[in-house]
């Protein structure tokens, strides 16, 4: 059996869609904020994973964890509407990157792997963003913004993994699965 130790959304889709028999339950582990994205990411993956996998034997249980990257700042997720459109100004007109950590737990053995993609977001008007953050669309996404949803009118390019900003890069967790003896699909 698989668990995602997640409450998102989008990483219950990015797996459905990849035909991933599994079940979910949402983990309440305290994250990490400061340090090296890479590290940062990596750490609340597992800290996520093994919350839930303590809770159950024998069991696969995947963990994640995104954050959006511009310069010496991580943007986790907004506290309101009116920090989703700071984080949103710092990053009209910029590259940023966006680090999603993935960790795989089963009984005391685990897995860990990270994914990064570059994201060139257009320049943002005060009133772009404003219509923007009225939508309460940035709300429960890290760095203010969803690929997938309607701020994708303002992002220009992207180099890396696009299941990576979604929240959960599909290639590297097909991959440390495979490592692991996990089976991700039938
Ligand atoms: C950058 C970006 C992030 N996101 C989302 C993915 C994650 O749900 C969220 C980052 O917050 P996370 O803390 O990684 O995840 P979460 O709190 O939503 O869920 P859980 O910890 O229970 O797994 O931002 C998008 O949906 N689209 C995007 O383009």
């Amino acid at each position: 059996m698989i668990i995602l130790a997640s409450a998102s959304p989008r990483r219950r889709e990015l797996l459905e869609q990849i035909g991933c028999k599994f079940i979910f339950e949402p983990s309440s582990a305290k994250e990490v904020k400061h340090g090296l994205p890479a590290e940062v990411v990596k750490e609340n993956a597992l800290l996520k994973a093994k919350q839930i996998a303590a809770k159950h034997q024998d069991t696969w249980v995947i963990g994640a964890d995104t954050v959006v990257v511009l310069g010496k700042e991580i943007y986790g997720k907004p506290i309101d509407a009116a920090d989703a459109g700071t984080m949103l100004k710092k990053l009209s007109g910029k590259v940023h990157q966006v680090y999603t950590g993935i960790a795989l737990v089963y009984n005391d053995k685990i897995w860990q792997a990270f994914s990064t993609t570059e994201v060139e977001m257009a320049d943002l008007s005060q009133k772009e963003i404003e219509r923007y953050t009225a939508t309460g669309e940035p709300l429960d996404k890290a760095g203010s913004y969803a690929v997938q949803g309607k701020s994708a009118i303002f992002i220009k390019k992207i180099d890396g993994s696009y299941s990576n900003v979604v929240g959960l890069p599909l290639h590297q967790l097909y991959e440390l699965c495979k490592r692991a003896g996990c089976k991700l699909i039938e």
